[in-house]
């Protein structure tokens, strides 16, 4: 009988009413249970009665709607990670923006032969242009820049492989890596990641996977001083440690997920990522 059970109209506002007055999700499920609701059922009707929710609320703000999203890691969850071929370590964590630290993505080896796979191919990095949807030069991004296809070399493969492992989502969603370096003064300055749904441009980037809805920023060296990556809604930076990365991700094209970001001046040497942007759909 539970399969088919479905959620009416009075049960959904119920579970609405529960999780407005601040109910913690285990209060919302117990009667369902003790109603001989299937526990699975149960989580299930909740979390969708939770996403019909948010989605009216989106459509009735004029605010888009969110999507689904990676999330590599569980509240006060394991500290290492598997993932793949190696294991990562979580360093932090922060709700909002949703970002994570990770440890040790990548070995000092793998650091070193992306930044040699990549030197020869630097150009002038590029922003897109919303406008037109092409690449233009910007005074905001004073850093060089290059892409790799995706698998283009084992090494891409491999830690492409990773990624996805690590954050649980399909290997075809992720765009090929991008490698920046930034020389002494260099920086970018805070933007979205996401592309913005009012320029004319987006809509054909679209058309290839979708919005993005995840980054992942390796650092492939440790500059000297400087060179964070920052959050400024957030008032939160990561330092630039080698073989570490920080991963956000932001369920709506909008500003309201606090991911503005930003990479700071490198005050002092030099600064090299790896950057991987996550789509919502499979990106060929
Ligand atoms: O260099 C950084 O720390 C940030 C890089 C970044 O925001 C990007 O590649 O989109
Ligand atoms: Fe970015």
């Amino acid at each position: 009988m539970q399969a088919t059970q479905q959620v009416s109209d009075e049960l959904e506002h119920w579970i609405l009413e529960q999780v407005r007055g601040g109910q913690p999700p285990e209060s919302v499920i117990a009667p369902l249970l003790r109603q001989g609701w299937e526990e699975q059922l149960a989580i299930d009707a909740v979390e969708a009665a939770m996403r019909r929710h948010l989605e009216r609320h989106a459509r009735d703000s004029g605010l888009p709607v969110p999507v689904p999203v990676p999330a590599p890691v569980e509240w006060n969850g394991a500290a290492l990670l598997p993932a793949a071929d190696r294991e990562v370590q979580v360093l932090a964590h922060l709700v909002h923006p949703h970002v994570v630290v990770f440890g040790g993505l990548l070995s000092v080896e793998e650091c070193d032969a992306l930044v040699e796979l990549a030197r020869s191919r630097l150009s002038r990095s590029a922003t897109v242009n919303l406008e037109t949807g092409g690449d233009e030069m910007h005074r905001d991004r004073t850093s060089q820049g290059m892409f790799f296809r995706r698998g283009e070399n084992a090494l891409c493969a491999r830690i492409e492989a990773r990624i996805a492992a690590l954050t649980g989502w399909p290997l075809e969603n992720g765009e090929g890596l991008q490698v920046l370096r930034y020389g002494q003064g260099a920086e970018y300055r805070p933007h979205y990641d996401y592309f913005d749904p009012e320029k004319p441009g987006t809509r054909g980037i679209l058309a290839r996977g979708g919005q993005r809805v995840a980054s992942l920023v390796m650092y492939l060296n440790t500059p000297r001083r400087g060179g964070a990556t920052t959050f400024p809604d957030a008032h939160f930076e990561v330092a630039a440690v080698k073989g570490n990365a920080v991963f956000f991700s932001y369920d709506r094209p909008h500003p309201m997920t606090r991911s503005l970001h930003g990479g700071a001046p490198v005050a002092e040497g030099e600064k090299w990522v790896a950057t991987k942007w996550l789509r919502e759909r499979r990106y060929d």
